[in-house]
């Protein structure tokens, strides 16, 4: 399955109204479900007005946070206090102030080399799973959040990357392709979710975004599938106008 087949559009009017969309849907999902609500986190600039969202007191009350699960889907290669790390910026924007209990929480870790980290963070996943194989009629994750930079690549999978084919080992480390070495899922991995959903905003992906969606294979979001659904949330300067939700 590709990113352009059996995807759900969902288009907002601004940044702030989308993150309050998925946040509300986030809610949603989690309210419908039983047992554990696992969900792998994306990093950079456009999950924090979500993740804030999510730790509004109104709404953080309406969680049920002894469920959920929090994972990432990709890391940078640095200690869990520097300004890049994504599991930093997910802790005070949202971790710190709801009542997750602190071992429902498994950043990548991002000591030893990262093809160690990359390693156990695999083994923390499996463990997780409870299986050593990828089923896709057993989704690992509930939820996948994934974003997508001005390059078209999601979590740390970038344009021309050996990682892009990986399809046996679930995590890998990712180095000299950024300054820093990234730790990120496999495709396979990034799609056992019931729900792959891509958070993306913004006037200047509308070009990227364009091509992930037709399933142009050099841009790496656009080669993300789903064992489950796949929904696409955007705002209109993203949307350019141009899409049609039932695409
Ligand atoms: O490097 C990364 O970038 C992408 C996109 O980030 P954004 O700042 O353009 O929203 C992100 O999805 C990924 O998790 C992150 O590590």
């Amino acid at each position: 399955m590709s990113a352009a087949s059996a995807a759900v559009t969902s288009v907002l009017p601004d940044r702030e109204t989308l993150a309050t969309h998925v946040a509300e849907w986030l809610v949603d999902e989690i309210a419908r479900s039983t047992g554990p609500f696992s969900i792998a986190l994306s990093g950079g600039s456009t999950p924090r007005p979500l993740f804030e969202r999510l730790a509004e007191p109104a709404r953080a009350a309406r969680i049920d946070w002894s469920r959920v699960h929090l994972f990432w889907g990709d890391e940078r290669f640095v200690p869990h206090d520097h300004p890049d790390s994504n599991y930093l910026m997910a802790r005070r924007a949202m971790i710190d102030h709801v009542p997750i209990p602190p071992g429902n929480v498994h950043p990548v870790p991002t000591h030893g080399s990262p093809e160690e980290a990359a390693r156990d963070y695999a083994r923390t996943l499996r463990d997780f799973y409870q299986g050593e194989r990828i089923n896709p009629t057993a989704p690992l994750f509930n939820v996948n959040l994934l974003g997508m930079g001005g390059d078209g690549h999601t979590a740390s999978l970038f344009p021309g990357s050996l990682a892009l084919s990986e399809r046996d080992d679930w995590v890998v480390a990712v180095i000299g392709e950024k300054p820093e070495p990234r730790i990120t899922l496999t495709l396979p991995v990034l799609a056992s979710a019931a729900s792959v959903v891509f958070m993306v905003e913004g006037a200047s992906k509308q070009e990227p975004l364009a091509r992930a969606r037709a399933g142009d294979p050099s841009v790496p979001a656009g080669l993300v599938w789903s064992d489950g659904q796949l929904i696409w949330f955007l705002d209109e300067a993203v949307a350019g106008g141009k899409i049609d939700p039932t695409d």
